[in-house]
């Protein structure tokens, strides 16, 4: 190549570099959604958005670090080095409903599972939303433990022997299930949260943390938040306080939280619980998507 040639690609190359750093930036800013710039790649193929690669997309997104990125373009069968104006249009139509169902259609809602320890307040703050935000729905998980006083079947759970949950699982209706605290099995019926996704509806699941990656497994769009206590002996005086469980089994609770708040990294997001009008509209700002923004911003705490 002349050398004058060799000089014009190379300015070239990186004016497209820096079109593309700026493409980036504009998402992280939320001025721009990964849809908005995976459509402009494929109607304009000598744009900066064509020449992106995916990998580089998807880590723009609040939420998805570098393993992240990697299941989620196994899971879209996408090449680590394909860029979006490289992608077949099955690979598109893929990346295209996974992008819709991750950030949300605007004014619309999405998946979002709400974990955390033993007694740091999630049926709390799960039991607010349903009172001041009916928009969203709630799943009523089904559960083969004992109601506690106050509970009511199909409100807080409904309540089925072995057998009962044995059918659940068999039938296929469960979206995800696991025994919990070593002790009874807990899932989420899988058909009312299908119908309110496919409604448009924001869809909120109050689960454990092995339900919570079975459901990211599953449903990598899916937003995982981590409830966090303001402290560890916060959480032993909600537990305590709360006077629900015997000894053995709070002493039991208690080992299955220390579990769940060492694998805190694996969410999304993180909320403290430390007042639960917050806390809930943190998790509420997170189940809706603002019109004309990719993703709610300025909470407490971030996984990433
Ligand atoms: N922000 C808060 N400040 C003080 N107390 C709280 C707060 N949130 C919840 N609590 C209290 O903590 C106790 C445990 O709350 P809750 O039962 O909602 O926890 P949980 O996370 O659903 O527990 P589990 O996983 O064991 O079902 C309750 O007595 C509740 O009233
Ligand atoms: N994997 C699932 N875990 C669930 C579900 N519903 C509730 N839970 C979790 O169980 C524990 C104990 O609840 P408790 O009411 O007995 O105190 C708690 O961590 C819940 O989040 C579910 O459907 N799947």
């Amino acid at each position: 190549m002349p050398e004058v040639d060799r000089a014009a690609a190379s300015r070239a190359a990186v004016a497209a570099r820096r079109a593309r750093a700026a493409v980036k930036e504009a998402v992280r800013a939320g001025e721009r959604t990964a849809i908005d710039v995976a459509e402009a790649a494929w109607a304009a193929p000598e744009g900066p958005e064509a020449g992106m690669r995916v990998a580089e997309l998807l880590g723009t997104l609040r939420g998805l670090g570098p393993k992240r990125v990697d299941d989620a373009l196994e899971m879209l069968r996408i090449s680590p080095v394909k860029r979006l104006g490289g992608l077949g249009h099955l690979q598109r139509d893929r990346l295209r409903s996974w992008l819709r169902a991750r950030e949300g259609v605007a004014g619309r809602g999405r998946l979002v599972v709400l974990a955390g320890p033993t007694a740091v307040g999630k049926g709390t703050v799960a039991g607010y939303i349903r009172e001041h935000h009916p928009d969203v729905l709630l799943s009523v998980s089904a559960t083969t433990r004992a109601p506690r006083p106050g509970e009511r079947d199909g409100v807080h759970y409904y309540f089925v022997d072995d057998a009962g949950f044995d059918a659940l699982i068999d039938r296929g209706d469960l979206l995800e299930w696991a025994t919990v605290h070593n002790a009874s099995r807990y899932g989420t019926p899988r058909p009312p949260v299908e119908a309110a996704l496919a409604a448009g509806r924001s869809v909120l699941l109050e689960i454990d943390l092995q339900g919570a990656r079975q459901v990211r497994a599953s449903m990598p769009e899916a937003l995982l938040v981590f409830l966090q206590p303001p402290s560890w002996e916060e959480l032993v005086r909600r537990l305590v306080g709360r006077g629900t469980e015997s000894a053995e089994e709070q002493a039991r609770r208690l080992e299955t939280a220390r579990v769940e708040l060492a694998a805190q990294d694996e969410f999304d997001e993180l909320v403290v619980n430390d007042d639960v009008r917050r806390a809930a509209q943190e998790v509420v700002d997170l189940l809706t998507v603002p019109s004309g923004a990719a993703r709610p911003s300025g909470r407490a705490g971030s996984a990433r």
